[in-house]
């Protein structure tokens, strides 16, 4: 797995300091400084209440990418996260690892939790374990790569076994910048879509095609559902993501 992702890995999830301030927010012990009615300053006592605020309002959504080996997992995370595209050696991921985003979606916050799998198959029983309590999966296959296109169906016979009904599932058609090298075309990846009623989308970690709206339209879709409008007509995150694929695909009119 890349390196740049090592510190998010083992990132601290629980803000010690928070748990200080809640536990004993006016509390009569002996501060460290001996004062036994210490109050710290003020703006010092805003700046903890703010953070306490931020730390616990938006809640956190656990989404996953899988696909097999090689299809461009770790790629498209680096990618959102960073920015970065780094081609050359192939080094597959061993385990499981995960990166905080906070992505906008109409002013408010959606915090994701995005955890990279392995995809190599000896892998497959220690995934397994993170779909129970996951919101969204981003499943992904390799446009180059039929057989990764090809095993897609038993990727989500493993999810409808493992995670929850309700879980948002992605389809993405990674690698969609290897014009020639193209072994599923387009049309393929979105029938396969329609028949499990999942959204679809060709993405390329390479050139960022797509990438910011495939994890922006489940953060939009995990929102919703928060909001308890699911149900509701008022979000479709196939529709949204149609509507935003062809929006990046034409041209202005009248040019
Ligand atoms: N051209 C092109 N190459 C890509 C793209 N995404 C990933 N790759 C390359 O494909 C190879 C595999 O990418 P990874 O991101 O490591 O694949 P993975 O799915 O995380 O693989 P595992 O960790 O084994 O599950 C690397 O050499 C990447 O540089 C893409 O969008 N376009």
């Amino acid at each position: 797995m890349d390196d740049s992702m090592d510190d998010d890995v083992f990132e601290a999830t629980e803000d010690t300091r928070l748990r200080v301030t809640a536990d004993h927010p006016h509390s009569n012990t002996p501060s460290p400084t001996g004062y036994r009615n210490y109050q710290p300053p003020a703006e010092v006592l805003k700046l903890c209440q703010t953070d306490v605020i931020e730390a616990v309002e938006p809640k956190i959504h656990k989404t996953i990418l899988l696909g097999d080996s090689g299809v461009g997992k770790t790629s498209l995370l680096v990618k959102f996260d960073t920015g970065k595209f780094q081609s050359g050696n192939f080094s597959a991921t061993v385990g499981i690892g995960f990166s905080t985003k906070v992505v906008s979606v109409d002013q408010t916050k959606v915090k994701l939790q995005i955890w990279d799998t392995a995809g190599q198959e000896r892998f497959r029983s220690v995934t397994h374990a993170y779909y129970r309590d996951a919101h969204a999966l981003l499943l992904l296959y390799d446009v180059t790569n039929k057989i990764s296109f090809d095993n897609i169906r038993a990727w989500l016979g493993e999810i409808r076994e493992y995670a929850q009904d309700d879980v948002v599932i992605m389809l993405l058609g990674n690698k969609a910048d290897c014009g020639t090298d193209r072994a599923v075309r387009r049309e393929e990846g979105e029938r396969l879509a329609r028949e499990y009623n999942v959204a679809f989308m060709e993405t390329s970690a390479k050139s960022g095609q797509n990438v910011d709206l495939a994890f922006v339209a489940v953060a939009r879709e995990l929102k919703y559902r928060q909001n308890g409008q699911k149900d509701s007509n008022t979000f479709s995150v196939q529709d949204y993501v149609r509507q935003q694929s062809e929006r990046s695909q034409c041209p202005p009119c009248g040019t």
